[in-house]
């Protein structure tokens, strides 16, 4: 048996389709998400999607911009979506949008999405580095969950925490994060138990390596040409609207079984040699974030 390499992908397979919505039309109609980070991204793809299949979406963030264009976005789904301006890392901000964006509505399904890092040696990360990445990446997580839960509990809702793909093994560069959604990580699994008998389902999803629009125009072309086949089995980064897809599935009642896990979108990644791997990854001065 020869050693493990990777293939570029073979052309003509089944899976290179434009984005795939494969939901019932109006699944969501009736319930009221929210989605953090909801002005770029990962966030902004969720809440047009989840909106397009019929659900009252708010969305949070801190940029008024960016969440106006998600709002714009969603118009043209015709879809409801009514944004907040917050810091998800200031409790008395999450509390009252929180509170104000779900008091009549209820909440059938919490995303939280707002997250990210710099990359940094361990060892180059100062005590306000690593806590401003813990506090945004788990301590804001979890007072948006605290806040959430009694709306949550009216009818059994669903929390989707938005996480890494190899959440489970080191990454160079990313102590700080890392530690962050580990610690998510096993505060989702302990709230899949002790909410159960609220009908409260809380569950992981990781995306891999997604190229949107917010990534540094250099970092995202050296993650699609280059990185991305040397460390994906896959070969290629995971769409935005696969993972909006994912979300909205687990919010549906035919998620409804589905509780505690870590869902891995990510071309199998997680089982591959890891981005750092790869030469010159994470990217150093010249052209980190
Ligand atoms: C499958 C795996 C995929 C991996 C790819 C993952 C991709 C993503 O996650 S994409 C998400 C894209 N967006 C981001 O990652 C956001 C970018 N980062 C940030 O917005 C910020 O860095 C922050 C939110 C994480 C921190 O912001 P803030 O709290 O405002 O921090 P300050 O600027 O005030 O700095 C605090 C502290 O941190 C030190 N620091 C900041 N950058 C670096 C750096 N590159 N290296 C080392 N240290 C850094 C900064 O110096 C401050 O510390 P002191 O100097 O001690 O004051
Ligand atoms: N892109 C990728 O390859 C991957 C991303 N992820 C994760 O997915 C999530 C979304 O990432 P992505 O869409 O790529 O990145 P973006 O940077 O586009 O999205 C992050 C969003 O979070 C918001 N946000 C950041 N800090 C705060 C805060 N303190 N309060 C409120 N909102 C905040 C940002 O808006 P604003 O600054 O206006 O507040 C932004 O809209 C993150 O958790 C990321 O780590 C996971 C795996 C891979």
């Amino acid at each position: 048996m020869g050693s493990y390499r990777l293939h570029p992908p073979q052309s003509g397979l089944a899976w290179e389709v434009a984005d795939v919505k494969v939901l019932q039309q109006r699944l969501l109609a009736g319930t009221h998400a929210v989605v953090t980070g909801a002005g770029s991204g990962i966030g902004q793809g969720i809440c047009v999607r989840l909106a397009e299949l019929g659900a009252a979406v708010t969305g949070i963030g801190r940029t008024d911009s960016a969440l106006q264009r998600t709002a714009e976005l969603v118009a043209r789904t015709q879809g409801n979506f009514q944004w907040f301006s917050a810091d998800v890392r200031d409790c008395a901000q999450v509390r009252s949008v929180i509170s104000e964006a779900s008091a009549e509505l209820g909440m059938d399904l919490l995303v939280n999405n707002a997250g990210g890092q710099f990359y940094a040696a361990a060892d180059e990360i100062s005590d306000k580095g690593f806590r401003s990445v813990v506090d945004l990446n788990l301590n804001a997580v979890f007072t948006v969950i605290s806040e959430a839960k009694q709306f949550l509990a009216r009818r059994g809702g669903s929390i989707i925490n938005i996480s890494l793909s190899g959440v489970e093994r080191g990454s160079v560069g990313l102590t700080h994060s890392l530690a962050a959604r580990a610690g998510v990580l096993a505060m989702t699994k302990t709230l899949a138990l002790e909410w159960a008998h609220l009908g409260i389902r809380a569950n992981c999803v990781a995306p891999g390596v997604v190229i949107s629009d917010s990534l540094p125009g250099a970092i995202a072309s050296d993650l699609r040409d280059r990185v991305v086949p040397e460390s994906v089995p896959a070969g290629r980064p995971t769409p935005t609207a696969d993972v909006a897809e994912l979300v909205a599935f687990l919010a549906t009642p035919a998620g409804r079984m589905i509780t505690g896990q870590l869902l891995q979108i990510d071309g199998a990644a997680h089982l591959g040699r890891g981005l750092h791997m790869v030469d010159n990854w994470p990217p150093g001065e010249e052209g980190g974030e």
